[in-house]
């Protein structure tokens, strides 16, 4: 993990975040669309500036894999189609920092707005955009949605089926947010520090975000809570309570909605992002049967793994949405030491202008016919991977390379393609800059 602004190249951009649907609004199992006839615009609360990670850089632009936290977050709202705009509330002195952001990274439906002193604040700043109020020199065109969903930057893993459950709910009751089990009993205790009463822990629950309102209802909220609501409230949804008499759906979110608040968080994060980026890869074989017969072994062995590969004979025509979507490749070489095959995917993938935007990992399995452990003519030279390689790495690809060997003994042979599926594993998890180029042994 990197501080932004640390040692982010930012000639380098990173990996989009697709946690877990791919770019588009498409999932990568499940390509699934949800229509909302209602404009729905997201407010996204990123002004704070992170005192209890205890690091200088504010928590949203701490970067994982070169990318900062605040764009895997946009982008889970960006890939959601019936989400037409998004305002992003950052601290007056962050807003070059973040404009920067948005066009490095392309993001296309975002706003920056200025941040105030507290989170309601900052909130509030951005529903106030929405409505085209902004502050005179940052006035926005009014996009007055019917539904503002309200999200901490710092809780990038928020998947779109959830949104809409609180976009509906919102546009139903007035008012709707995510809740999770308590994990620890609240209590209150006394000024000189002594128990005063604990709650019942199961008739509580713990807020989380998403929120969503209809504008009207946040909008309102906000002009009639206090100066002390401003200042010390943590909760949106009591505001819609208090002061527009709106009682919030509450729907229970799946646990991946925490918010990133400590240091550790900033570590399970990673966790997850390089998790959800190693699930699954396209396996070209060239359509060779020796390769076939590798690659099917391969998905088996990697399938065991929790690793989602599928094959195919090339990148052309149909195919060559795989350039397209948020997976790592696969080039199986029957025989053939030369690395003609992994050059043209490289190729293909820079046609596509897919490897300037995101860094992805392309390994070069190659299967040389023999038990021999070196066969002239038939094992590739180290050198010449490591030239690829490093010509790739400019373009933001990892290269890296598998030797095996063909096997009659089927025990063996079993144990190779295993081997083969754990390296290809370790490598898509780990993305080791310090790896790229090794021709390894399987
Ligand atoms: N004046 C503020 C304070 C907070 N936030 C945002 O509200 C979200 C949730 O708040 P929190 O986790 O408390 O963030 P920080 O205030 O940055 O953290 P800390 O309390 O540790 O300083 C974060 O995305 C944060 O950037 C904001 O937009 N404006
Ligand atoms: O979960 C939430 C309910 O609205 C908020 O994210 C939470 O209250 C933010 O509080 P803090 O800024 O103190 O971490």
């Amino acid at each position: 993990m990197n501080m932004e602004g640390d040692n982010c190249d930012p000639d380098r951009p990173a990996h989009p975040g697709i946690f877990p649907a791919g770019e588009g609004g498409q999932s990568y199992h499940q390509p699934w669309e949800r229509s909302v006839d209602f404009p729905v615009s997201v407010v996204l609360p990123a002004g704070g500036t992170g005192e209890r990670t205890g690091l200088q850089t504010p928590k949203q632009f701490c970067s994982f894999l070169g990318r900062p936290l605040i764009s895997y977050t946009i982008q889970s709202f960006e890939r959601v189609s019936w989400i037409q705009s998004i305002v992003v509330v950052v601290a007056k002195e962050n807003m070059d920092l973040m404009t920067d952001i948005i066009q490095r990274f392309q993001h296309r439906k975002v706003r920056v707005v200025p941040g105030g002193s507290t989170r309601h604040r900052s909130i509030c700043n951005g529903v106030l955009a929405l409505g085209g109020q902004g502050e005179e020199e940052e006035r926005l065109p009014a996009d007055k949605p019917k539904v503002v969903i309200i999200h901490d930057a710092v809780r990038p893993f928020v998947e779109e089926d959830f949104l809409y459950k609180i976009a509906m709910a919102a546009k139903e009751q007035g008012a709707a947010g995510a809740i999770r089990p308590l994990v620890s009993t609240v209590i209150a205790t006394t000024s000189e520090g002594y128990l005063d009463h604990s709650l019942e822990r199961a008739r509580y629950r713990a807020s989380e975000m998403p929120q969503g309102f209809t504008y009207d209802v946040i909008y309102q909220a906000y002009q009639r809570c206090t100066e002390s609501d401003f200042d010390f409230g943590t909760e949106c949804l009591h505001l819609a309570l208090q002061y527009c008499g709106t009682n919030a759906k509450l729907i229970e979110g799946p646990p991946t909605l925490w918010k990133v608040t400590y240091k550790r968080d900033l570590a399970a994060a990673e966790s997850i992002i390089k998790e959800t980026l190693s699930r699954s890869a396209c396996v070209i074989t060239g359509g060779s049967a020796g390769a076939v017969t590798l690659a099917d072994a391969l998905q088996k062995a990697a399938g065991a793994l929790d690793m989602e590969l599928d094959v195919v004979p090339d990148l052309k025509g149909d195919n060559g949405r795989y350039l397209l979507k948020e997976w790592n490749f696969i080039q199986v070489s029957v025989n053939h030491s030369s690395l003609s095959e992994v050059e043209s995917m490289l190729k293909d993938l820079e046609a596509a202008n897919r490897a300037l935007l995101h860094p992805l990992v392309v390994i070069w399995v190659h299967l040389s016919g023999s038990d021999e452990l070196s066969v002239s003519g038939r094992t590739p030279e180290p050198a010449a991977i490591a030239d690829v390689a490093s010509a790739a790495k400019l373009r933001n690809i990892l290269l890296y390379g598998i030797q095996l060997h063909q096997s009659k003994d089927t025990e063996r042979w079993e144990r190779s393609v295993l081997r083969v599926a754990e390296i290809t594993s370790a490598l898509i998890r780990e993305r080791s800059p310090a790896l790229v180029g090794q021709l390894l042994q399987a």
